[in-house]
């Protein structure tokens, strides 16, 4: 697929602008604060509807306004199509295709696939099991736009349990409280089986691809294993995995009253990630968890690629330079003309000659973008 134009307006710190993308590379080069990564994350919006950066659609909308919006024409086998997102200060955001709204996000997810890759990536190593939650449920919702609807049921179900067994913990219900309980149970388990069995699948395509990209940026030194490990046992059969996750409800029960909150359930899933055996956030250098992130990232590239049937594109975030030569080398390698790829850069310096020549080049400066 191939990214045409994009038309952002008011949408962080850019007031009004157009961008045509005329190769299948763009190097958006800047000084810091200017406004390359805001480009990136626009794009990011219209494949994912989430951002990494913020969770809050007042963040998007550039100061002082009320209304952003992110357009785009994007190119894909079967034709092209016109995107649009609309984020209101004071209201709900809207997206449509070919200016007809969508009613439903899922019908508007799936359009622009794209994978990011930025220093925060980093995190996926050394932060919380919420951060992989959240790396995985992006993916997922690129691989399958009906998960973004499936996770936005478990997570209502959960909100509503919760505050149910704060009411209960609190003493403020009796026995009807419990009888309530029990049906949130069932709701529970059913929304929650449908997102676990999804990120495992998810998980059993990307671990392999990742594995291959990991031994080969390492030379076959190192062996990276990428495992989901479910809150709730796992079970390939659904009504064993249902059977187990109504029994381990059943063994914490008494301590999710105590403590006025759901402890079972994959909100609580961990994604390990180990090298030659050992969790990686524990492992070596932060050139190893480089390489990990950067297989990562590749096998995510790879599976869409395979899923989707067209390549996705891929926004590199400030990361190039952060790359040894070596991991560079595999990370361009791996790209060539395949992947339509974005690029953010201070400095034009330590790119290749090659890359250079072929690429279209952008200057941005306070929201404000110039071509060479
Ligand atoms: N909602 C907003 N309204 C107006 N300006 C905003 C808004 N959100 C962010 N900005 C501005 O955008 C700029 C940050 O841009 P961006 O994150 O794209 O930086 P960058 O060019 O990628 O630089 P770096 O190399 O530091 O990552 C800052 O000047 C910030 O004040």
């Amino acid at each position: 697929m191939y990214l045409k134009t994009l038309h952002l307006q008011q949408f962080r710190n850019y007031q009004e602008q157009w961008v045509d993308f005329l190769a299948p590379k763009t190097i958006l080069v800047g000084n810091n604060a200017q406004g390359k990564s805001n480009l990136l994350e626009a794009v990011e919006l219209l494949a994912t509807l989430r951002s990494h950066r913020s969770p809050r659609d007042r963040d998007l909308i550039r100061d002082g306004e009320l209304i952003g919006r992110i357009s785009a024409t994007l190119e894909r086998q079967t034709g092209i199509t016109d995107l649009s997102l609309t984020l209101r200060r004071n209201g709900r955001r809207t997206v449509a295709l070919n200016s007809e709204n969508m009613r439903r996000q899922m019908d508007f997810l799936g359009t622009l696939n794209a994978v990011q890759f930025s220093s925060l990536d980093l995190d996926l190593v050394r932060g919380g099991p919420d951060q992989r939650r959240n790396w995985l449920d992006t993916l997922l919702i690129q691989l399958e736009p009906v998960y973004a609807h499936i996770l936005q049921q478990y997570n209502q179900v959960l909100r509503q349990r919760n505050a149910l067994l704060k009411k209960i913990q609190g003493a403020e219900v009796g026995n009807q409280g419990l009888e309530e309980l029990a049906v949130w149970n069932e709701q529970l388990v059913s929304a929650g089986i449908r997102v676990i069995r999804r990120r495992s699948r998810a998980i059993a395509l990307l671990a392999p691809v990742a594995a291959n990209w990991h031994e080969s940026i390492s030379g076959s030194t190192e062996v990276l294993q990428v495992k989901y490990t479910p809150n709730v046992v796992w079970d390939e059969n659904p009504e064993g995995l249902q059977q187990a996750f109504v029994e381990k409800i059943g063994t914490r029960a008494i301590a999710e009253q105590h403590q006025g909150t759901t402890l079972v359930g994959p909100h609580r899933d961990e994604i390990e990630l180990t090298i030659n055996q050992t969790p990686a956030r524990a492992y070596g250098s932060q050139g190893q968890q480089r390489t990990l992130v950067l297989a990562l990232k590749l096998a995510e590239l790879k599976l869409i690629e395979e899923v989707v049937g067209e390549s996705p594109l891929l926004l590199l975030d400030d990361v190039l330079a952060e790359l040894d030569l070596h991991r560079q080398n595999q990370l361009l390698d791996a790209i060539q003309d395949r992947f339509q790829t974005l690029i953010t850069t201070t400095h034009l310096g330590s790119f290749d000659a090659q890359w250079l020549k072929a690429s279209q080049i952008l200057h941005v400066e306070s929201g404000q973008i110039t071509h060479d």
